[in-house]
């Protein structure tokens, strides 16, 4: 082993798709966080893909737009409050392998924002304190971003 080499726990498995035949989708998301520390998930309405789990509010990435635009846009559409994009604190990512795609998703903390969040999209909305998260179910994609919540807050 050479000075340089670093020891240290086995990697918990992630099970990735490594071959590349998957399709990539783009989406971004968000952990708003209120005054309290509280992040708001929002449950996935019946008729979607995952319907009935809690997940960040976000949305697919559309062609020609960057992250931050496609965030703005999602959360106007899903929650009708207007987030500057100088307020997005960019966060962590997922890279994730479903068994149809992978995703990528980057997560922004969001701290500040206009108007009231909402549910204009989601079945419903909820402000859980952040070691609370685990009693949500939620997208296999969003358990290390929990973790890493967590962590921040
Ligand atoms: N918004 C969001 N999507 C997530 C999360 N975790 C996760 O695996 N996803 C997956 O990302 C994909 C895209 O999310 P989405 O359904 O919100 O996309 P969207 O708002 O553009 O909806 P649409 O495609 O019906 O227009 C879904 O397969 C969803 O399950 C998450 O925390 N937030
Ligand atoms: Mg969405």
């Amino acid at each position: 082993m050479t000075e340089n080499a670093h020891q240290s726990a086995p990697c918990p498995p992630r099970p990735i798709n490594v071959s590349g035949n998957l399709p990539i989708i783009h989406v971004v998301a968000a952990a708003l966080v209120d005054s309290d520390g509280r992040v708001l998930i929002a449950q996935r309405p019946e008729g979607k893909a995952m319907a009935g789990l809690w997940e960040f509010p976000g949305g697919k990435v559309e062609a020609g737009e960057i992250p931050e635009m496609a965030l703005r846009r999602e959360l106007y559409e899903e929650l009708g409050i207007d987030v500057c994009v100088s307020c997005m604190q960019p966060f962590s990512f997922a890279s994730h392998s479903y068994d149809r795609f992978h995703l990528v998703m980057p997560l922004f903390v969001i701290r500040n924002w206009d108007g009231l969040v909402r549910p204009l999209e989601a079945a419903a909305l909820k402000w859980v304190r952040p070691m609370r998260l685990g009693d949500y179910p939620m997208p296999a994609a969003d358990l290390p971003l929990v973790s890493m919540l967590q962590d921040l807050l």
